[in-house]
């Protein structure tokens, strides 16, 4: 009898080919997840340590496994994520054939819909692309002016005050939608002009393939290149790796990638890699998911500081510090960024700069600043709590959110996560 996690056929076939091919499996299987799709099973006890995997390079979809007669059709600056997104789409058969059994356990376009903000409806905050343009307004129009329902960190928008004008600078984790969606124009704009009759359901979905299951690579005799969503590469097995924090060891060199036990496991232990130390409005943008449990989340007060200090005069000595923007809020409280913010509301602008640059605390008063960044905080949870009852009045009232309920938990989650940061973030504040 096969265990309830058995993955089915094509995943057996496709492991089948995947180690004709020279992959090496070592006491891991894919096994099905509730909530995650497909992940890595231990099937026996392993001792850390002991490698798991190893997938060979000759096995992974790497841009010098691309034929340089369809690399050539594009300008030489094309992004590496569209060129393998264009390939899969538009790739020839005789090389497309290849990677079919690969391609057959690969997570659906309907899949992304659930749970990628990228292709939510406008109602929930999805951007518009080719094809959904007449239906968004629609759905626009039916959700009765529902306000912007995405975390800030994904939509770069508040309901609850309106974002002041700043100077650019240069965001980690923050409008993280906006950039996504221009990487993804920028995609489709350079591949119809290659291919005009490209599809823009297949393109879109190869191209957030790769988006969520590419590795970090730079092939034996390319140079690091300048933007590191160029150093990809598609690797086959290992890709049904999902992401925790606690997580197996990952090495690649020129032969291939190879993962390692990075502690004991008993049968049946699903093991996770990491995708790196990403906060949960990421991985939700990126990935589709968050994290229940996640020692890297974090919230940005960047719009609720810069409303607060509005003065030009008070903002260049943060720019001229290097303390602009990037404020940063966890469970265990505010970041120092923070702290610098905080003591520029209420001390003269000398003893500031003597405080930030020299260590002075002539001016400082720590019951103010205290009292500062807890505001601060109060103001992002209460936007939480804002977005909250919104939602629910909307999962009742508004008939697109009625239609799209399992989208819209989800967003309750990650909001009911973030008022919950907000109210431990803010008991950590203390002199
Ligand atoms: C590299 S793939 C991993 C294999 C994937 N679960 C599948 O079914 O093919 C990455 C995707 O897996 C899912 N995922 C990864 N880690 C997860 C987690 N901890 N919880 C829920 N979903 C996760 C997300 O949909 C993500 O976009």
């Amino acid at each position: 009898m096969k265990p309830d996690w058995w993955p089915g056929e094509d995943h057996a076939t496709f492991t089948e080919w995947a180690l004709s091919q020279g992959v090496v499996t070592n006491g891991v299987t894919p096994a099905r997840f509730s909530g995650r799709g497909l992940g890595m099973i231990t099937t026996r006890n392993i001792t850390s340590g002991e490698t798991l995997l190893r997938v060979p390079v000759n096995v992974m979809l790497t841009a010098d496994h691309i034929p340089s007669s369809f690399i050539e059709k594009f300008p030489e600056d094309i992004g590496v994520q569209t060129l393998f997104a264009a390939f899969l789409t538009h790739g020839t058969t005789e090389y497309l054939a290849e990677y079919e059994p690969w391609r057959k356990c690969w997570p659906s376009r309907r899949d992304f819909e659930d749970g990628m903000p990228i292709l939510w409806p406008a109602a929930l905050g999805g951007p518009k692309w080719p094809g959904n343009g007449d239906d968004d307004d629609a759905q626009q129009d039916q959700a009765g002016g529902l306000p912007n329902s995405l975390p800030p960190c994904i939509s770069g928008l508040w309901n609850s005050f309106q974002k002041t004008p700043t100077k650019e600078y240069e965001t980690y984790h923050q409008n993280l939608l906006a950039q996504q969606v221009q990487r993804l124009r920028k995609a489709w704009t350079d591949v119809v002009s290659v291919f005009p009759d490209t599809d823009w359901n297949t393109f879109s979905y190869h191209w957030l393939i790769v988006n969520t299951r590419s590795f970090y690579w730079v092939g034996p005799d390319q140079d690091t290149p300048e933007d590191r969503n160029d150093a990809m590469a598609l690797v086959p097995f290992a890709d049904y790796f999902n992401h925790s924090d606690v997580a197996c060891d990952v090495e690649f060199d020129d032969d291939g990638y190879l993962f390692r036990a990075s502690k004991n496991y008993e049968p049946g232990e699903e093991v996770f890699m990491s995708y790196g130390s990403h906060p949960n409005d990421f991985l939700f943008a990126e990935y589709g998911f968050f994290l229940d449990e996640n020692g890297s989340d974090t919230v940005y007060l960047d719009d609720i500081i810069f409303r607060d200090i509005n003065r030009p005069q008070l903002r260049d000595e943060l720019w001229e510090n290097q303390y602009y923007g990037n404020y940063q809020v966890t469970l265990h409280g505010a970041c120092y960024r923070t702290e610098v913010a905080a003591c520029l509301k209420y001390m003269n602008e000398e003893d500031w700069r003597n405080h930030v640059l020299e260590g002075s605390s002539q001016g400082l008063d720590e019951n103010k600043s205290e009292a500062t960044i807890k505001d601060w905080i109060q103001n992002y949870a209460m936007e939480a709590e804002m977005a909250i009852a919104t939602l629910q009045a909307a999962m009742e009232t508004n008939t697109v959110v009625r239609e799209h309920r399992s989208k819209a938990e989800m967003l309750l989650r990650r909001w009911q996560q973030i008022k919950d940061l907000c109210g431990h973030a803010a008991q950590a504040v203390s002199v």
